[in-house]
């Protein structure tokens, strides 16, 4: 579905990849790992065309997205859920899933159904919601437009630990729905046993790539320092 390969990209004249390669199979879900300041996110705003590639290919269903700007982008069927979980803070909850919906599996009825807070907070402004109901409505968004490919950078960094396993449970959900996913988290207990491959980052490089059943200690010490 996704073949990222060999991206190389900057910020000005300060290079962050050199050398990126991951690939996403048709309903499945891959976590990209790394230490702090590999590369990650800067993985992820290449393939939205938010930072793009210098060079390298970006190739989404056979397409070449790395010269697409970023709405054409996200019109393919990706959908992003940043690090920082952005929404519209004076629009309602509820005008906040609508906003940017598209047709499909998911809808208000689906949305609701995995983040039931989101029905009972449907007509409170998304500024008043706590930082973890963002999240969720952060995720209820990028589902909403129903994107072929889903992206969730950091989606629970920071939250309370209730609050997490409400995030996970949806993210298990996500996976028996055959929902295609890229996740970037740092939560190594929960994030492998839900993921079909890993791809880690070493300063801007795929370091390794494999099952999370080959992921062995030697691995998580050198790349992931846990
Ligand atoms: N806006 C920017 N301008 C210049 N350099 C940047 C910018 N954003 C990130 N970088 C640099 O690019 C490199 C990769 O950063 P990136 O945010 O992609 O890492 P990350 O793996 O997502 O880390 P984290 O887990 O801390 O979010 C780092 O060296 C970082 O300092």
């Amino acid at each position: 579905m996704l073949s990222i390969a060999g991206i190389e990209t900057f910020y000005g004249p300060s290079q962050a990849l050199f050398g990126v390669d991951l690939e996403i199979g048709e309903g499945e879900m891959v976590a990209l790992m790394g230490r702090n300041g590999m590369g990650k996110t800067t993985t992820i705003r290449s393939l939205f065309g938010l930072t793009p590639a210098a060079s390298g290919t970006i190739e989404f269903e056979s397409r070449d997205l790395r010269k697409l700007p970023s709405y054409r982008i996200a019109r393919l069927g990706l959908g992003l859920v940043p690090e920082g979980r952005r929404c519209f803070p004076n629009l309602t909850v509820r005008e906040n899933l609508v906003a940017t919906a598209r047709p499909g599996q998911w809808d208000l009825t689906q949305v609701e159904r995995l983040f039931p807070r989101l029905a009972e907070r449907a007509q409170q402004s998304a500024q008043t919601l706590s930082g973890g109901e963002q999240q969720m409505l952060a995720i209820g968004r990028a589902l909403m437009t129903n994107p072929r490919l889903l992206v969730l950078d950091e989606a629970t960094e920071g939250l309370a630990p209730v609050i997490r396993k409400e995030i996970w449970m949806a993210i298990h959900t996500l996976k028996q729905q055959g929902q295609s996913t890229l996740i970037v988290d740092k939560s190594l207990s929960e994030l492998l046993p839900l993921v079909d491959r890993c791809t880690i980052l070493e300063k801007g490089r795929t370091a390794w790539s494999g099952l999370p059943g080959e992921l062995d200690e030697g691995i998580r010490d050198r790349y992931l320092g846990v």
